[in-house]
């Protein structure tokens, strides 16, 4: 047997003490994780509010607001909450749509201990849960000139339907033909910071004296359409990239000299002659970094750019018998409206429950819990659904869904 699951909505529903000498109605569930209790819930019963998080620290017996990072599940009717490995919380909500019925609230995890230790306050983070696995993003870094954006829009037109850009923010201006929403999230200064202290970015630089950041809800924008996101970021975003759970593809594109990279910003136009000098100076200890950090999975020199391009296409699994145009369609789950939840091992057993008996009936499904990957902030991937039939399935009677 696995961890017991955490209290169940109904348990508490009534009223709770939130600690704070208040008492509050609602839905709220309390989970034990070592010294701390987290307790999760919404502070009124208006469908499609979202669910805060309280923790109550029982060492120091103080009751403590976390910073939450990521985008916050809408609660609906109701919810349960299972403790996984002792450092994420997986929250199932009764009444969402199929695309939205599974959370988790990591609490303990690699990136939630990061995090505490850049803030130096308490942090929970959420991530949806997706079913099945989706591609790695690729991260696309390079000093300025090198033809990212050249490669990223080759790739975009030959293959519209399978990868989808994340569209970061800077604070520098629009160049002629870039438009907002589509090349960049153009932004004021004062306000991408505040935006990056709420904790709304997955990552952020200052490139060429400018800010330069990708929001957590760009790359889930990108994954929930079912696309693979495609980053293009310099070495210090990839580098935070690669600190986070974001389990990406990580791909240099390097000039084949710097008199090269030169002609080719100059060409392009788009820079003052101060900002080409600024961007050159950048380039050689990009370059220095791109090769020696070891941050990047595979290094291309984009000398000849169809032959790089066929180079890019073949690393990302792209060449001859590739796939196809087909978008990948992502599936929801269909969690049966009346439900109870267990826990055995890597198994989470949704039982249908008939309104009449109270008893187990068809419907009932099993999420396999045993290939997660990805996590907060942004998408947890993974998750496998099996239906089941508890009045004529035995074990080997699981179906597994298409
Ligand atoms: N860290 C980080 N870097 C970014 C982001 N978006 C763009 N960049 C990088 O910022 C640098 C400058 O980009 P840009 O001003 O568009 O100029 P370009 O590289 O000459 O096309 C490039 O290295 C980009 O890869 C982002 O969201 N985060
Ligand atoms: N292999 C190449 N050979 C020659 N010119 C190239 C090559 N790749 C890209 N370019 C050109 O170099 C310029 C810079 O490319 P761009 O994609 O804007 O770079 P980045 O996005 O890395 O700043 C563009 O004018 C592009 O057409």
């Amino acid at each position: 047997m696995g961890e017991a699951p955490a209290l169940c909505v109904e348990d508490l529903k009534e009223e709770f003490s939130n600690g704070f000498g208040l008492r509050s109605k609602g839905f709220k569930t309390s989970t034990d994780v070592g010294d701390k209790t987290f307790v999760i819930g919404c502070n009124n019963n208006d469908s499609a509010s979202s669910l805060e998080v309280h923790i109550y620290d029982k060492s120091r017996g103080k009751w403590v607001i976390p910073t939450v990072l990521g985008t916050k599940p809408k609660f609906y009717e109701g919810y349960s909450a299972v403790l996984l490995n002792g450092d994420r919380i997986m929250i199932i909500i009764r009444g969402s749509t199929p695309d939205d019925c599974i959370w988790f609230l990591e609490v303990d995890t690699d990136y939630v201990k990061q995090q505490k230790k850049v803030s130096g306050t308490e942090v929970v983070a959420w991530s949806k849960g997706v079913r099945g696995d989706a591609e790695k993003p690729v991260v696309i870094s390079g000093p300025s000139g090198v033809g990212k954006g050249t490669l990223i829009n080759m790739l975009m037109k030959e293959f519209p339907s399978m990868f989808g850009f994340s569209v970061s923010h800077t604070t520098r201006a629009p160049r002629n033909m870039e438009k907002n929403g589509v090349h960049y999230h153009f932004t004021e200064r004062s306000i991408m910071e505040k935006d990056i202290k709420d904790g709304k970015f997955l990552e952020f630089a200052s490139v060429h004296g400018n800010l330069y950041g990708t929001s957590i809800e760009a790359v889930e924008a990108v994954a929930d359409s079912g696309k693979r996101c495609i980053l293009d970021i310099d070495v210090q975003g990839a580098k935070s990239v690669r600190a986070s759970s974001l389990d990406a593809v990580f791909i240099f594109i390097s000039p084949p000299s710097m008199g090269e990279l030169e002609e080719r910003l100059r060409l392009r136009g788009t820079e003052t002659e101060e900002q080409v000098q600024k961007r050159l100076r950048n380039a050689e200890a990009e370059i220095e970094q791109g090769k020696s950090s070891g941050i990047f999975d595979h290094i291309l020199c984009n000398d000849n750019l169809e032959k790089c391009y066929e180079n890019l296409k073949k690393l990302l699994g792209l060449d001859g018998s590739a796939p196809t145009n087909t978008k990948p369609s992502p599936k929801g789950i269909d969690l049966p409206s009346n439900h109870s939840v267990s826990k055995i091992d890597n198994k989470i057993l949704i039982k249908h429950e008939t309104p009449e008996s109270g008893n187990a009936s068809k419907n009932s499904i099993v999420l396999d819990i045993s290939s997660l990957k990805g996590g907060a902030p942004g998408r947890t991937r993974g998750l496998n659904v099996y239906a089941i039939d508890l009045f004529s399935d035995c074990l080997n009677g699981i179906h597994k869904l298409s």
